[in-house]
Protein backbone atom coordinates (compact mmCIF):
# COMPACT_ATOMS: atom_id res chain seq x y z
CA UNK A 1 0.00 0.00 0.00
CA UNK A 2 2.82 2.24 0.63
CA UNK A 3 4.44 3.97 -2.31
CA UNK A 4 7.64 4.81 -1.02
CA UNK A 5 8.82 6.67 -4.32
CA UNK A 6 6.80 9.58 -3.77
CA UNK A 7 5.76 11.81 -0.53
CA UNK A 8 2.64 11.57 1.30
CA UNK A 9 -0.10 14.16 -0.04
CA UNK A 10 -1.41 14.05 3.68
CA UNK A 11 -0.06 12.78 6.52
CA UNK A 12 -1.01 13.15 10.37
CA UNK A 13 1.82 12.09 12.70
CA UNK A 14 0.28 11.45 16.73
CA UNK A 15 -2.41 13.97 15.98
CA UNK A 16 -4.60 14.77 19.27
CA UNK A 17 -7.25 16.88 19.53
CA UNK A 18 -9.31 17.72 22.71
CA UNK A 19 -12.58 19.46 22.94
CA UNK A 20 -13.35 22.11 26.19
CA UNK A 21 -16.96 21.68 26.96
CA UNK A 22 -18.18 24.46 28.69
CA UNK A 23 -21.43 24.56 31.21
CA UNK A 24 -22.86 27.22 29.48
CA UNK A 25 -22.05 30.77 27.22
CA UNK A 26 -20.82 32.35 30.13
CA UNK A 27 -18.39 29.89 31.11
CA UNK A 28 -17.19 29.64 26.99
CA UNK A 29 -16.68 34.19 27.67
CA UNK A 30 -14.75 33.46 31.58
CA UNK A 31 -12.53 30.69 29.96
CA UNK A 32 -11.03 32.98 28.24
CA UNK A 33 -9.51 35.11 30.84
CA UNK A 34 -8.74 31.77 32.97
CA UNK A 35 -7.24 30.23 29.98
CA UNK A 36 -9.75 27.28 30.47
CA UNK A 37 -8.53 26.16 33.95
CA UNK A 38 -11.24 23.83 35.24
CA UNK A 39 -12.76 23.22 32.05
CA UNK A 40 -13.65 19.87 31.25
CA UNK A 41 -11.88 18.56 28.61
CA UNK A 42 -13.29 15.73 25.68
CA UNK A 43 -10.48 13.83 23.73
CA UNK A 44 -11.99 13.57 20.07
CA UNK A 45 -8.84 12.65 18.76
CA UNK A 46 -6.06 10.23 20.77
CA UNK A 47 -3.05 10.42 18.75
CA UNK A 48 -3.83 9.56 15.18
CA UNK A 49 -1.45 8.36 12.49
CA UNK A 50 -1.72 8.00 8.89
CA UNK A 51 -0.11 8.55 5.69
CA UNK A 52 -2.20 9.25 2.26
CA UNK A 53 -0.07 9.07 -1.13
CA UNK A 54 -0.91 10.75 -4.46
CA UNK A 55 -4.01 9.28 -6.21
CA UNK A 56 -5.58 7.38 -3.04
CA UNK A 57 -9.35 6.76 -2.46
CA UNK A 58 -9.29 6.12 1.21
CA UNK A 59 -12.67 5.64 3.67
CA UNK A 60 -13.41 7.11 6.77
CA UNK A 61 -15.31 5.07 8.60
CA UNK A 62 -16.59 5.01 12.67
CA UNK A 63 -19.35 5.50 14.66
CA UNK A 64 -20.84 8.59 15.26
CA UNK A 65 -18.40 10.63 17.41
CA UNK A 66 -15.45 8.55 16.39
CA UNK A 67 -13.61 11.69 15.21
CA UNK A 68 -13.63 11.41 11.32
CA UNK A 69 -15.55 15.16 10.94
CA UNK A 70 -12.85 16.17 13.11
CA UNK A 71 -10.11 14.80 11.13
CA UNK A 72 -11.81 16.37 7.45
CA UNK A 73 -11.54 19.59 9.50
CA UNK A 74 -7.94 19.81 10.05
CA UNK A 75 -6.82 18.75 6.38
CA UNK A 76 -9.52 21.61 5.32
CA UNK A 77 -7.79 23.78 7.91
CA UNK A 78 -10.66 25.23 10.01
CA UNK A 79 -9.27 23.28 12.97
CA UNK A 80 -6.22 23.07 14.38
CA UNK A 81 -4.56 19.86 16.99
CA UNK A 82 -3.74 20.06 20.46
CA UNK A 83 -0.49 18.15 19.53
CA UNK A 84 1.11 16.26 17.16
CA UNK A 85 1.66 17.55 12.72
CA UNK A 86 -0.20 17.36 10.11
CA UNK A 87 1.06 18.18 6.49
CA UNK A 88 -1.13 18.17 3.48
CA UNK A 89 0.61 19.68 0.05
CA UNK A 90 -1.94 20.48 -2.56
CA UNK A 91 -5.02 22.40 -3.06
CA UNK A 92 -8.17 21.21 -1.37
CA UNK A 93 -11.83 20.76 -2.33
CA UNK A 94 -13.94 20.07 0.53
CA UNK A 95 -17.65 19.26 -0.09
CA UNK A 96 -18.39 19.41 3.96
CA UNK A 97 -19.38 23.11 4.86
CA UNK A 98 -20.20 24.33 1.62
CA UNK A 99 -21.65 27.81 2.90
CA UNK A 100 -19.04 28.75 5.52
CA UNK A 101 -17.31 32.33 3.98
CA UNK A 102 -19.99 33.64 1.72
CA UNK A 103 -20.43 37.64 2.05
CA UNK A 104 -24.09 37.71 2.02
CA UNK A 105 -24.50 41.00 0.94
CA UNK A 106 -22.31 40.15 -2.57
CA UNK A 107 -23.60 38.73 -5.24
CA UNK A 108 -23.17 34.97 -6.48
CA UNK A 109 -20.60 36.27 -8.65
CA UNK A 110 -18.74 38.23 -6.61
CA UNK A 111 -18.47 35.29 -4.34
CA UNK A 112 -16.95 33.05 -6.72
CA UNK A 113 -13.91 35.47 -6.58
CA UNK A 114 -14.02 35.55 -2.81
CA UNK A 115 -14.19 31.91 -2.42
CA UNK A 116 -11.29 31.52 -4.98
CA UNK A 117 -9.19 33.79 -3.02
CA UNK A 118 -10.20 31.90 0.12
CA UNK A 119 -9.34 28.47 -1.44
CA UNK A 120 -5.89 29.90 -3.01
CA UNK A 121 -6.62 31.05 -6.84
CA UNK A 122 -5.66 33.99 -8.22
CA UNK A 123 -8.07 35.94 -10.39
CA UNK A 124 -6.38 34.56 -13.44
CA UNK A 125 -7.42 31.36 -12.31
CA UNK A 126 -10.50 32.11 -11.27
CA UNK A 127 -11.46 33.54 -14.57
CA UNK A 128 -10.72 30.11 -16.19
CA UNK A 129 -13.25 28.19 -14.02
CA UNK A 130 -15.55 31.10 -13.47
CA UNK A 131 -18.09 29.94 -16.61
CA UNK A 132 -17.83 26.10 -15.28
CA UNK A 133 -19.07 27.62 -12.04
CA UNK A 134 -21.67 29.77 -12.95
CA UNK A 135 -23.26 26.76 -15.56
CA UNK A 136 -23.00 24.05 -12.77
CA UNK A 137 -24.73 25.96 -10.00
CA UNK A 138 -27.40 26.97 -12.90
CA UNK A 139 -29.22 29.58 -10.95
CA UNK A 140 -29.93 32.08 -13.83
CA UNK A 141 -30.06 35.49 -12.86
CA UNK A 142 -29.27 34.87 -9.28
CA UNK A 143 -25.73 34.77 -9.78
CA UNK A 144 -26.17 38.60 -10.13
CA UNK A 145 -27.72 39.09 -7.00
CA UNK A 146 -26.85 39.21 -3.30
CA UNK A 147 -26.54 35.63 -1.62
CA UNK A 148 -28.57 36.52 1.07
CA UNK A 149 -31.55 36.56 -1.46
CA UNK A 150 -30.61 32.82 -2.39
CA UNK A 151 -32.86 29.77 -0.52
CA UNK A 152 -30.42 27.52 1.35
CA UNK A 153 -30.28 24.94 -1.16
CA UNK A 154 -29.21 27.90 -3.43
CA UNK A 155 -26.30 28.28 -1.54
CA UNK A 156 -25.12 25.20 -1.41
CA UNK A 157 -24.91 24.95 -4.91
CA UNK A 158 -22.84 27.47 -5.50
CA UNK A 159 -20.63 26.30 -2.90
CA UNK A 160 -20.30 22.89 -4.40
CA UNK A 161 -20.07 24.56 -7.93
CA UNK A 162 -16.97 26.61 -6.98
CA UNK A 163 -15.27 23.85 -4.92
CA UNK A 164 -15.80 20.91 -7.18
CA UNK A 165 -14.63 23.65 -9.93
CA UNK A 166 -11.09 24.54 -8.49
CA UNK A 167 -8.95 21.72 -10.14
CA UNK A 168 -8.31 19.87 -6.63
CA UNK A 169 -5.34 17.83 -5.68
CA UNK A 170 -6.97 16.63 -2.88
CA UNK A 171 -10.89 15.82 -3.17
CA UNK A 172 -12.79 15.58 0.76
CA UNK A 173 -16.16 14.66 0.46
CA UNK A 174 -18.48 13.99 3.78
CA UNK A 175 -21.17 11.69 2.62
CA UNK A 176 -24.42 12.90 4.22
CA UNK A 177 -23.97 16.25 2.53
CA UNK A 178 -26.47 16.48 0.22
CA UNK A 179 -27.09 19.39 -2.04
CA UNK A 180 -30.27 20.90 -3.43
CA UNK A 181 -33.15 18.61 -4.91
CA UNK A 182 -33.24 15.17 -5.93
CA UNK A 183 -31.99 16.08 -9.64
CA UNK A 184 -28.96 18.32 -8.46
CA UNK A 185 -27.82 15.61 -6.19
CA UNK A 186 -27.47 13.25 -8.81
CA UNK A 187 -25.23 16.24 -11.14
CA UNK A 188 -23.29 16.16 -7.65
CA UNK A 189 -22.66 12.61 -8.01
CA UNK A 190 -21.78 12.02 -11.61
CA UNK A 191 -19.49 15.16 -10.90
CA UNK A 192 -17.59 13.74 -7.90
CA UNK A 193 -17.00 10.46 -10.04
CA UNK A 194 -15.42 13.05 -12.60
CA UNK A 195 -13.73 14.42 -10.45
CA UNK A 196 -12.49 10.98 -9.07
CA UNK A 197 -11.68 10.00 -12.56
CA UNK A 198 -9.16 12.45 -13.25
CA UNK A 199 -6.76 10.99 -10.57
CA UNK A 200 -7.34 13.28 -7.75
CA UNK A 201 -6.74 12.06 -4.44
CA UNK A 202 -9.86 11.44 -2.19
CA UNK A 203 -10.95 11.15 1.15
CA UNK A 204 -14.66 10.10 1.75
CA UNK A 205 -16.31 9.65 5.09
CA UNK A 206 -19.32 7.39 4.42
CA UNK A 207 -20.97 5.11 6.90
CA UNK A 208 -22.20 3.09 3.75
CA UNK A 209 -20.13 -0.01 2.64
CA UNK A 210 -21.52 -0.26 -0.71
CA UNK A 211 -20.42 3.59 -1.39
CA UNK A 212 -16.68 3.08 0.27
CA UNK A 213 -16.21 -0.19 -1.87
CA UNK A 214 -17.68 1.86 -4.96
CA UNK A 215 -15.08 4.50 -4.58
CA UNK A 216 -12.46 3.61 -2.12
CA UNK A 217 -9.41 1.36 -1.79
CA UNK A 218 -8.25 1.50 1.35
CA UNK A 219 -10.32 2.03 3.90
CA UNK A 220 -9.31 3.68 7.75
CA UNK A 221 -11.86 2.79 10.67
CA UNK A 222 -11.61 5.26 13.87
CA UNK A 223 -12.75 4.25 16.73
CA UNK A 224 -12.72 6.68 20.04
CA UNK A 225 -10.37 8.87 18.49
CA UNK A 226 -7.92 5.80 17.69
CA UNK A 227 -7.10 4.00 14.54
CA UNK A 228 -8.70 0.59 14.53
CA UNK A 229 -7.43 -0.69 11.21
CA UNK A 230 -5.65 1.03 8.29
CA UNK A 231 -6.43 -1.82 5.36
CA UNK A 232 -8.39 -2.98 2.95
CA UNK A 233 -11.93 -2.03 2.49
CA UNK A 234 -12.89 -5.61 3.96
CA UNK A 235 -10.41 -5.15 6.45
CA UNK A 236 -11.67 -1.83 7.57
CA UNK A 237 -15.75 -2.95 7.58
CA UNK A 238 -15.65 -6.73 9.07
CA UNK A 239 -13.24 -4.78 12.12
CA UNK A 240 -16.12 -2.36 11.99
CA UNK A 241 -19.17 -4.65 12.00
CA UNK A 242 -17.71 -6.42 14.96
CA UNK A 243 -16.94 -3.80 17.41
CA UNK A 244 -19.20 -0.98 16.69
N1 LIG B 1 -16.79 22.00 18.86
C1 LIG B 1 -16.86 20.93 19.65
N2 LIG B 1 -16.94 21.07 21.01
C2 LIG B 1 -17.00 20.00 21.82
N3 LIG B 1 -16.96 18.72 21.39
C3 LIG B 1 -16.87 18.51 20.06
C4 LIG B 1 -16.80 19.59 19.11
N4 LIG B 1 -16.71 19.07 17.87
C5 LIG B 1 -16.71 17.72 18.02
N5 LIG B 1 -16.78 17.38 19.32
C6 LIG B 1 -16.79 16.02 19.89
O1 LIG B 1 -15.65 15.32 19.38
C7 LIG B 1 -16.00 13.97 19.09
C8 LIG B 1 -15.68 13.68 17.63
O2 LIG B 1 -16.58 14.43 16.83
P1 LIG B 1 -16.62 14.31 15.22
O3 LIG B 1 -17.59 15.33 14.75
O4 LIG B 1 -15.24 14.36 14.70
O5 LIG B 1 -17.21 12.84 15.05
P2 LIG B 1 -17.68 12.07 13.72
O6 LIG B 1 -16.96 10.77 13.70
O7 LIG B 1 -17.52 12.95 12.54
O8 LIG B 1 -19.22 11.81 14.01
P3 LIG B 1 -20.52 11.75 13.00
O9 LIG B 1 -20.52 10.39 12.36
O10 LIG B 1 -21.66 11.89 13.95
O11 LIG B 1 -20.42 12.88 12.04
C9 LIG B 1 -17.47 13.82 19.47
O12 LIG B 1 -17.54 13.26 20.75
C10 LIG B 1 -18.00 15.24 19.46
O13 LIG B 1 -19.04 15.40 20.39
Amino acid sequence: MENQATEPIIEFLDVKKEYFLYKNEKARFKAIFTKNRGVKKHPALKGVSFKIYPGESVGIIGKNGAGKSTILKMITGVSFPNSGTITVRGKVAALLELTAGFSLDMTGMENIYLKGYLLGLNDDQIKEIEQDIIDFADLGEYIDQPVRTYSSGMKMRLGFAININIKPDILVVDEALSVGDADFQKKCRDKINDVIATGVTVLFVSHSRKAIEETCTRAIFLKDGKVQVDGTVEEAFDAYDKKK
